[in-house]
């Protein structure tokens, strides 16, 4: 394993921001660090980066302990949400500053400077500042600055979240292309879920302080393993096991075994199908239907409440139509009802 974060744990006072835990970084892997604010991704960032200092456990560079090296030796690059640059340098400047720190000769600088703003697609801003640039343009030279130096870890703290959609979507693209290029493992914190799923290899996806999942990003979206991971990775429709066995019985044959409250059937949007039923067979109701461009989203109410149903194309029914509704077992993913337990310890 290339990076190992074992048991880590870390406090601020009475609060435990990060709580035992542990990940794996693969050589040239592409790792997403997803979850909600305040859940511990920068704290668990920042120790890796050695900004902070663990309270328990180890973090390992190709078996080695990073524990005792300061942030400056551990030869890892950077990038923060806010754009980082320094002001009163130039973009030539600023991405050569690491370059310049190490020795490197005029000529050397000059080169990989100009051969690093053709990489991020800014060839010509050399001798610009760094406020005569957008907010994406300014991100893309933070990542040259960041790659500059070779790193033997690329760090990303949420760079694309002060970015407006478009250019977020461009730079997006423009951050998998590097990282493939130079084939730099990466570790990036994001709370967008979609994000995530375009560029990991891996997600790592955590909550209060602890991992509740990791896999690539169709484990996380199609085998989700608690009602948490299942939310948070997107639209789903979670149903009582009592819901299903009145509305759709056919789903029990995956149900695993146990109490009905401790698991609920996970529904993507996508795995409904929708016929319209004018001949008195109708099982639901279409309530709205709006237009998203590539896909339309139906909200329909049946014998167990609302659902939520997508469909490429042509919608296949109108608001107010009876429709029947199709679900194939394999479609059904039923996941540990985490929130129901959280609900029911909490003490209020
Ligand atoms: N220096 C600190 N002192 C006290 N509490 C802190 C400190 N830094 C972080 N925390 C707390 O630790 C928790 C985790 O913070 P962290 O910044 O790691 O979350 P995050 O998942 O990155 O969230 P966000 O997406 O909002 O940045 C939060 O509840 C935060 O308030």
């Amino acid at each position: 394993m290339y990076l190992t974060v074992r048991n880590a744990t870390k406090t601020y006072g009475p609060f435990t921001a990060l709580d035992s835990v542990s990940i794996e970084i693969e050589q040239g892997e592409f790792v997403c660090l997803l979850g909600p604010s305040g859940c511990g991704k920068t704290t668990l960032l920042r120790l890796i980066a050695g900004l902070s200092r663990l309270d328990g456990g180890d973090i390992l560079l190709e078996g080695a302990a990073l524990s005792d090296l300061p942030a400056r030796k551990r030869g890892f690059g950077i990038v923060f949400q806010s754009y980082s640059l320094f002001p009163n340098m130039t973009v030539a400047e600023n991405i050569g500053y690491g370059l310049k720190i190490r020795g490197t000769s005029r000529s050397e600088m000059a080169r990989r400077v100009a051969e690093l703003l053709e990489l991020v697609k800014l060839p010509d801003v050399a001798d610009k500042y760094p406020g005569q640039l957008s907010g994406g343009q300014q991100q893309r030279i933070a990542l040259a600055r960041a790659i500059a130096v070779d790193p033997r870890l690329l760090l990303l703290d949420e760079p694309l979240s002060a970015l407006d959609a478009k250019v977020r979507a461009e730079l997006r693209g423009e951050i998998l292309h590097v990282q493939r290029t130079l084939g730099i493992p990466t570790l990036m914190v994001t709370h967008d879920q979609e994000e995530a799923l375009a560029l990991a290899d891996k997600i790592i996806c955590m909550n209060h302080g602890v991992v509740v999942q990791a896999g690539t990003p169709e484990d996380l979206y199609q085998r989700p393993k608690t009602r948490f991971v299942a939310e948070f990775m997107g639209i789903s429709n979670l149903l009582s096991t009592d819901a299903v066995r009145r509305a759709f019985p056919a789903l029990l044959a995956t149900r695993p075994e146990g109490p009905d409250d401790r698991v609920v059937a996970c529904l993507r949007p996508e795995q409904i199908g929708l016929i319209p039923a004018p001949d008195g067979s109708a099982t639901a109701t279409v309530r709205g239907i709006s237009f998203l461009g590539n896909l339309r989203r139906l909200e329909v109410d049946s014998a167990v409440g609302p659902l939520i149903v997508e469909t490429h194309g042509a919608a296949p029914c109108r608001e107010g139509d009876r429709v029947t509704l199709s679900i194939a077992p394999e479609a059904c993913t039923w996941v540990a009802d985490d929130m129901a337990r959280q609900m029911a310890e909490s003490p209020a």
